[in-house]
């Protein structure tokens, strides 16, 4: 068993139960957005290599919000994993599972949530020594009703349900017992953060649970 799961539970218990997975296209908006987000209750917070703007964004944060968990999502080669422990991010995220990507990140003794969808998935990282698994892309592959299908076969295992969540539905995950967090875009979205709308940002975080 590694340490990761220990790790996103200290850090999970210090806020609310959500992850913000964000996509940011310029550094210079990374830092009003995580005061932002701090002002709603949110300390965990992704910022997917999707663009250029991401490593930059994880080295501001990790540099100037001690009290932020800041960490990468969209992590899909070893080589990412070295950028971000290099920038100062403290957990790495995956749409699946990788073994390399694992190994690397033990090195660094940088967390990893890799993504599962199948219940081979889960035995794949179960056999790494992974019990705390994002459950992706969540709404398309079956949402609830998986997940709760998938805690008789694997009780052990708890779940970070990502993609596709709402503020609609997003307590219905949280009221899982399987179900330790979830990873959600709508309250810090993209379009948001262009328009520079950090009061939506913060109102639309504050309403979380
Ligand atoms: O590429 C990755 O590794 C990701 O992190 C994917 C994100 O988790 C989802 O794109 C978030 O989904 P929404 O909440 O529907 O926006």
């Amino acid at each position: 068993m590694n340490k990761s799961k220990a790790m996103f539970d200290a850090w999970l218990m210090q806020g609310k139960p959500v992850v913000a997975v964000i996509v940011i296209d310029h550094k210079d908006n990374a830092i009003p957005l995580a005061n932002a987000l701090k002002a709603g209750g949110v300390r965990m917070v992704e910022i997917t290599l999707r663009t250029p703007a991401a490593l930059d964004s994880i080295n501001a944060l990790a540099d100037q919000f001690p009290d932020i968990i800041v960490g990468a999502g969209t992590v899909v080669t070893p080589e990412q994993v070295d950028q971000v422990a290099k920038a100062g991010g403290r957990f790495i995220v995956s749409p699946g599972f990788s073994a390399k990507i694992a190994e690397r990140a033990e090195q660094y003794g940088v967390a990893y949530l890799p993504g599962v969808a199948t219940a081979t998935e889960i035995m794949t990282a179960l056999e790494s020594g992974y019990e705390f698994l994002k459950f992706y892309p969540a709404a398309q592959i079956g949402g609830v009703n998986m997940l709760k299908a998938l805690s008789g076969p694997f009780p052990q295992v708890i779940f970070c349900p990502t993609g596709g969540i709402s503020e609609q539905d997003y307590s219905d995950y949280l009221d899982l017992d399987n179900v330790r967090c979830i990873g959600g875009s709508w309250f810090a979205a993209n379009h948001l953060i262009r328009e520079k709308n950090w009061d939506a940002v913060t109102t639309l975080a504050a309403r979380l649970s």
